[in-house]
């Protein structure tokens, strides 16, 4: 029954204090059982007062102590209250570690002050019943200490957990409560939050939230979106533009159309992606799992050596204090804390800085990346197409062209078919219709008009074909950067195309980085040979591949695995995904698809590639707290546990259970004051 109850507790905790439930899980689930440890904490804390008073700590009467007739009966009854109640949450901790057979650190606790209070009622039963037995010390004292520290200790940790995966909770409480709702009358009604709807129409005031991602109907105004994306500057928002729920609004009135709501909403969306990271397992985690368990028979076996070496020294009431001292002191709880805490520190650190960590193994990959594979459309330049020229070879005209083109890129969403419908919708063209329009990946597409069948391919196309084209006006055109598309009627090349685009301004920058880092830049592009070569000769990269399909991109990633190179790879299309799932390391730009958004291991929300440099200075960062937290939740032991067996004896060093309790939690401290000092910059 209670032990039902603890287990349905511990799922109404898991579900109100959802930021926590990460870590509780990464636990083991050691927290579902702590019960509430602030109170039991000051509950243990009154009691062990009268304990400390009335019991000499290990058989010297200190100053303030006294007793008087039956105060020993008094402490024993203290000491069990305190043992069974304050001890409870230890010792199911450890019979659930039993029941998975992961001995771990509730195990080592549960021992400890096993021992310490069953010898101590062993020596009262002794000394007051069995006058053949000689007095013998007992252990109240240390256990009430005991007991009372390393209830602090875990209620502390369990603060440092929840304020470290506070940023979710930042992050919801960004959104308002209630939402103006526009209604068919002009007037405007509050309502709820959970209850609006997309497609509903909400007016945002001068400095209040933006309630729902939605697009601007009327009204301009400066957001602020820093707190969702990073973004520090304000944004213009005129109608049009597209909003994020949580932005704050600037000094104009905006109606929006409710677009995303709730769940769907962007920032729903990245809560939950944080709270997915921290549930994820990482392989450093795996590795604290697995080096708290090697403590536990670590401290097994030098506990055992303790006992047998002091027992023939000194005698057993020494013999069970050192070892009592040895089982407290290796109490890995640190270590329990020392990853989850960096990780949640670090997912929540990216989330608002416009990096989604979707796959926390990314972080650790980070280090090892030593070439960067780039998509040159939207990735290094902006993906915003401007037609520079249209070119007839036939009895068209250039608008024909123009028209054609445009009709079959209609329901397009390239960036190519933006720029090409952008420059009919500037001409003023009526667009005829194209039907059975069939896309050609990384070719271009295919689509009837007028019972004609029409495609828009690329110059590699017509070369594999052996379709004649003009190709000194095409070198020409493509040597300007221009990225060129062919209409072709049957087996007829009609005309061209030619486009440009411009640089992202932080791209050269990006590159540099990478190189100053040691890390191989590489583009990889379905555009033609002459616009990438200069492209890339603009950024400084030495290394790129024109004319891929989407096929060989993929090929490219597994070329330069099996040359060694551990590769990152960046994009952002449908022709991206595949291998951005195949890349140690895959980042999608959050301006691109659903597709290699669902594929990647990192989002860069700003869309901008220096963010990569943040991600990997935040790997790098991450890592190296990993790193030191491993050392200050395990690592000490290695000085800590020959101290706690008594190597330093000799000359006068000895820690008491409860010197030992206070150096075990303050690496708890300290791993999570580490962890939170985590920065980004
Ligand atoms: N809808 C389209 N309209 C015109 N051309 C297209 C279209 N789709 C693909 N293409 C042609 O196919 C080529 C390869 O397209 P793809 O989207 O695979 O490029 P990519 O590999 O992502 O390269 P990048 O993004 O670096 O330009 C493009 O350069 C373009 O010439
Ligand atoms: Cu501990
Ligand atoms: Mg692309």
């Amino acid at each position: 029954m209670a032990a039902k109850d603890n287990m349905k507790m511990a799922h109404d905790m898991e579900s109100m204090d959802h930021d926590m439930s990460g870590d509780t899980m990464m636990h083991g689930g050691h927290m579902m059982h702590m019960g509430n440890l602030k109170q039991k904490f000051w509950v243990a804390l009154i009691l062990t007062i009268p304990v400390i008073l009335l019991t000499p700590m290990m058989g010297l009467h200190l100053p303030f102590q006294f007793t008087f007739p039956g105060s020993d009966w008094l402490v024993l009854i203290v000491a069990t209250f305190l043992f069974i109640y304050g001890g409870k949450p230890f010792l199911q901790g450890a019979q659930m570690e039993l029941t998975e057979r992961k001995p771990a650190m509730m195990m080592l606790i549960a021992l400890g002050i096993s021992v310490a209070y069953i010898y101590s009622v062993w020596a009262f039963i002794a000394n007051h019943f069995l006058s053949t037995v000689p007095h013998q010390m007992d252990f109240f004292w240390e256990l009430a200490t005991l007991i009372t520290i390393m209830l602090l200790g875990h209620w502390l940790e369990m603060n440092a957990i929840s304020s470290a995966g506070s940023a979710v909770e930042k992050m919801a409480a960004l959104l308002p409560g209630q939402a103006h709702v526009l209604q068919a009358d002009g007037s405007l009604q509050d309502i709820e939050l959970a209850e609006l709807q997309a497609q509903q129409q909400v007016v945002v005031k001068a400095g209040e939230k933006i309630p729902a991602d939605g697009r601007v109907v009327a009204g301009q105004s400066a957001v602020n979106e820093a707190l969702v994306t990073g973004e520090a500057k304000l944004i213009e928002k005129t109608p049009g533009a597209q909003v994020i729920g949580g932005a704050v609004n600037g000094t104009g009135t905006l109606t929006i159309e409710v677009t995303g709501t709730g769940e769907t909403g962007y920032l729903s969306q990245v809560m939950k992606l944080v709270q997915q990271a921290q549930q994820h397992k990482s392989q450093a985690e795996n590795l604290a799992d697995k080096v708290a368990g090697w403590l536990f028979y670590a401290a097994t076996i030098i506990g055992l050596v303790t006992f047998i070496v002091w027992l023939s020294l000194s005698g057993l009431n020494v013999a069970l204090e050192r070892t009592v001292t040895v089982l407290v002191i290796a109490c890995p709880h640190a270590l329990g804390l020392a990853i989850p805490l960096v990780v949640a520190r670090s997912t929540a650190l990216g989330a608002t800085h416009g990096l989604l960590l979707r796959n926390r193994n990314a972080l650790e990959a980070a280090k090892q990346i030593d070439t960067v594979l780039m998509d040159k459309t939207g990735t290094l330049t902006e993906g915003n197409f401007k037609v520079k020229s249209v070119v007839a070879f036939d009895q068209e005209s250039q608008d024909d062209i123009l028209r054609l083109m445009a009709a079959l890129e209609a329901n397009a969403s390239h960036p190519l078919a933006v720029g090409i419908l952008a420059a009919a919708k500037a001409q003023k063209l009526a667009l005829p219709t194209a039907t059975d329009v069939k896309q050609l990946s990384g070719v271009g597409l295919q689509g009837r008009i007028d019972q004609v069948d029409y495609a828009i391919v690329t110059a590699a196309y017509l070369q594999q074909k052996q379709l004649d084209f003009e190709q000194t006006l095409y070198d020409e055109l493509a040597a300007q950067g221009n990225s060129i598309s062919f209409l072709l009627r049957g087996e007829q090349v009609l005309g061209l195309i030619a486009q440009g685009d411009q640089i992202k301004p932080n791209a050269a920058d990006f590159i540099q980085h990478l190189k100053a880092r040691g890390i191989r830049p590489v583009m990889l592009t379905g555009d033609n040979q002459a616009a990438a070569a200069l492209v890339a000769q603009q950024l400084g990269i030495d290394d790129f591949h024109a004319q891929l399909l989407p096929e060989d991109k993929t090929k490219m990633v597994a070329q330069y695995q099996a040359q060694g190179q551990r590769v990152l790879m960046v994009g952002d299309g449908v022709n991206d995904a595949p291998s951005l799932a195949a890349a140690e390391i895959g980042v999608a730009i959050g301006a691109g698809t659903d597709v290699a958004i669902d594929s990647a291991d990192v989002v860069l929300v700003r869309s901008d590639p220096a963010d990569i440099i943040n991600f990997l200075n935040l790997a790098q960062r991450t890592m190296r707290k990993m790193v030191q937290n491993l050392w200050w939740g395990a690592g000490y032991n290695i000085v800590a546990l020959p101290l706690a067996a008594g190597i330093l004896a000799p000359i006068g060093v000895l820690l008491s259970p409860a010197v030992g309790a206070v150096l075990m939690s303050l690496s708890t401290i300290v791993v999570a004051i580490n962890a939170l000092t985590l920065k980004l910059k």
